[in-house]
């Protein structure tokens, strides 16, 4: 069965920004897909739509055969732990100890427990386990934010990886990240994901490490998928006209209702590859 499933997903933001224009692409288990666009393209938009942080306008996300959009509290909660996200940010509890912070990953699984920090001995060991196998083994009773700042990204992907997930949604998972600390995250991202057989969407704006890592390549620009291809497929001229494009229009969004027809933009239409 197809992992996720996105038909002709739109976001239309209250103020009349509109953030995708419908797009349409689908996962298969253990993909490791990086989302490429220039700033604004609609990229964050996408990742939030796939698990409701941000509610699509219209549009649909299969995921696991569940529609994900009109589920109900309980389902969209085991949809959630079902999809690992890693933030931008890190979005770790500061103030709280590593380990703490990779248990909070169980937390979809838990009721009141969980509220009362009352983690049980295998979840405390799986985490252990978790943050060892990320190269943090010394650090878990640190506070997080005694961490730097690769170390943090660490914690967040052992955070995901508790979760049990079968697709991790990474939103620029590097992009506060040091070349060197950059280099360390997204090697442990796509190792991790590889080994446990988990799905990643990983937005990127380094588009080199997305040629390095990912097995998938899906380019946005404002707001509607232009890309999708191999690693090779993407050459240069392809990156150029996506970034490009970008000079002159701004990247602002859409206008609401506002189509993007992708030939008028004159990208290249391949079949296959190009425009799906
Ligand atoms: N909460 C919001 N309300 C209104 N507009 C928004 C909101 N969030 C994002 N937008 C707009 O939607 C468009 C897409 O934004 P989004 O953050 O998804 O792009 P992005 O490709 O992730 O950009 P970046 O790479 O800079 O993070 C932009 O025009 C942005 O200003």
């Amino acid at each position: 069965m197809t992992l996720l499933q996105v038909e002709n997903l739109k976001k239309v933001y209250a103020d009349g920004t509109a953030a995708l224009g419908g797009i349409d692409f689908k996962v298969e288990a253990g993909e490791f897909i990086a989302v490429i666009g220039p700033s604004g393209a609609g990229k964050s938009t996408l990742l939030r739509c796939l698990n409701q942080m941000v509610g699509p306008t219209s549009g649909k996300v299969i995921f696991q055969g569940a529609d994900t959009i009109n589920a109900g509290n309980r389902k969209l909660r085991q949809i959630r732990r079902e999809m690992g996200m890693i933030f931008q940010g890190f979005n770790l509890v500061e103030r709280v100890s590593v380990l703490t912070n990779v248990l909070h990953g169980r937390l979809g699984y838990m009721s009141w427990r969980g509220a009362l920090g009352l983690y049980s001995k295998s979840d405390i060991q799986e985490a252990t386990r978790l943050l060892e196998r990320v190269g943090l083994g010394e650090q878990i009773h640190k506070r997080a934010d005694e961490l730097s700042g690769g170390q943090q990204q660490r914690v967040g992907i052992a955070r995901a990886l508790a979760q049990k997930p079968k697709l991790i949604l990474a939103d620029e998972p590097i992009a506060s990240l040091d070349p060197a600390a950059s280099e360390v995250v997204m090697n442990s991202l796509y190792t991790f994901c590889k080994e446990d057989g988990i799905a990643c969407l990983c937005n990127l704006h380094q588009v080199d490490m997305a040629k390095k890592y990912a097995t998938r390549i899906i380019g946005i620009y404002k707001g509607t998928k232009v890309f999708d291809g191999t690693p090779e497929q993407l050459t240069d001229e392809m990156i150029e006209l996506i970034y490009n494009q970008n000079k002159g229009g701004g990247a602002d969004g859409l206008s609401a209702g506002e189509g993007v027809n992708d030939s008028s933009r004159g990208l290249p239409v391949q079949k296959e590859t190009v425009l799906a």
